[in-house]
């Protein structure tokens, strides 16, 4: 598979316009889609995106443009990075425009809302089992990318040499991005950690101490690592960037707009104020139901996840859903066979 050498971003939020700039610095000829025309006209005559990065210079190779079909025709490798709950309909709104020959990967994290099938399904089902695709996660906060901070993520696909065709465009000079085959774990782990972030967020806010972070953190791998094995992905894909990287990211960092609710919630806030006040995508809003769907699916006991999601319901305050995770029985700490 030939290295891409035009590269169409396709979400023009943080992380989008984030990826968008990394590639365009890296040579490739790279044009970023969005729809919001206010924010594609600062980032072409100000090299600038004031809504999502503000104050971060963009490179000035950097094409923007509100228009999908320019922007998808002339790709050779199209990179979605919209919210999850816009990710089927800015699929079928692209695909018409695709070239034959451009694969498809995605920097979007989370499950289909409504019917919790992963994202890979529903890029199988849109564009055809022919198409090449695959999965680029990993710990990585949209403003260090910007800012050119060092940084490691990984790039899943079915397709050996169009993951690492994928990770070609992304790796630099402070910027490694590793390969691997497991587009399940990938996506679960990325998913995940964003419900898990919500809990240690909840306990900080509540300023449960720095144990209790680290217990969360490490009994919500656990969490990750029994639905990861039940649905059929790699255990190793989930001790890696994809999983334990992203989940000490985003459960320490208070970049994370997900740790951020959490803070907020642990504190008393509630959660209209709180999500208005980020301003921005908080992924596990929605991803906490299709998590518990596929725990239930799979017959997976995930108590920490399931508490997050009553939490965000309204059905459990967090104080509620402390005691009732300090209530729970003693018990092994890994259950046998889950390393294989
Ligand atoms: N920001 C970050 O550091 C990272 C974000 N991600 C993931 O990337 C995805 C995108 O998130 P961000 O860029 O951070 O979000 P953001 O909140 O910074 O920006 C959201 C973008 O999505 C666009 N959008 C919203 N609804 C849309 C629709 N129906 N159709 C088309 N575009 C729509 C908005 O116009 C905006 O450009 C999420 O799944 C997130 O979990 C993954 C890794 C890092
Ligand atoms: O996915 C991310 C970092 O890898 C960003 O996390 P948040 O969506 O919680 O900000």
């Amino acid at each position: 598979m030939q290295a891409p050498a035009k590269v169409a971003v396709v979400g023009a939020g943080s992380w989008g316009t984030a990826l968008a700039a990394l590639i365009a610095r890296h040579g490739c000829d790279t044009v970023l889609w969005g729809r919001d025309a206010a924010c594609i006209a600062a980032i072409g005559e100000r090299r600038e995106n004031p809504r999502y990065l503000p104050g971060i210079a963009l490179p000035e190779t950097l094409a923007a443009t509100t228009d999908l079909a320019a922007c998808v025709r002339a790709a050779d490798l199209v990179l979605v990075v919209v919210p999850s709950h816009a990710f089927a309909e800015t699929l079928h709104a692209l695909a018409p425009h695709r070239p034959a020959h451009a694969g498809v990967a995605w920097a979007t994290k989370g499950f289909e809302p409504g019917s919790g099938r992963f994202l890979h399904e529903v890029a199988g089902e849109v564009l055809g089992g022919e198409v090449p695709l695959a999965v680029v996660t990993g710990p990585s906060f949209a403003k260090e990318v910007a800012l050119g901070l060092p940084t490691a993520l990984t790039v899943h696909s079915d397709t050996p040499a169009f993951a690492q065709a994928v990770a070609d465009v992304l790796h630099g000079p402070a910027f490694r991005a590793y390969t691997g085959d497991d587009m399940l774990g990938a996506e679960l782990g990325g998913a995940m950690k964003n419900v898990l972030a919500v809990a240690t967020g909840v306990a900080d806010g509540m300023q449960l101490g720095l144990n209790a972070r680290a217990g969360l953190i490490t009994r919500g791998l656990n969490e990750m690592l029994r639905l990861n094995q039940a649905i059929g992905g790699k255990a190793e894909t989930l001790m890696g960037l994809a999983g334990l990287g992203d989940l000490v990211l985003t459960c320490t960092g208070d970049l994370s707009r997900n740790r951020r609710l959490g803070l907020a919630l642990g504190r008393g806030q509630s959660i209209a104020d709180a999500v208005r006040e980020i301003g921005q995508v908080v992924e596990s809003v929605q991803t906490a139901d299709e998590v518990m769907r596929q725990a239930q699916k799979h017959g997976i006991e995930l108590p920490i996840s399931g508490g997050v999601q009553r939490v965000l319901h309204g059905e459990l305050t967090p104080t509620d859903a402390l005691r009732q995770l300090l209530a729970r029985e003693q018990k092994p700490e890994y259950p046998v066979g889950l390393f294989g």
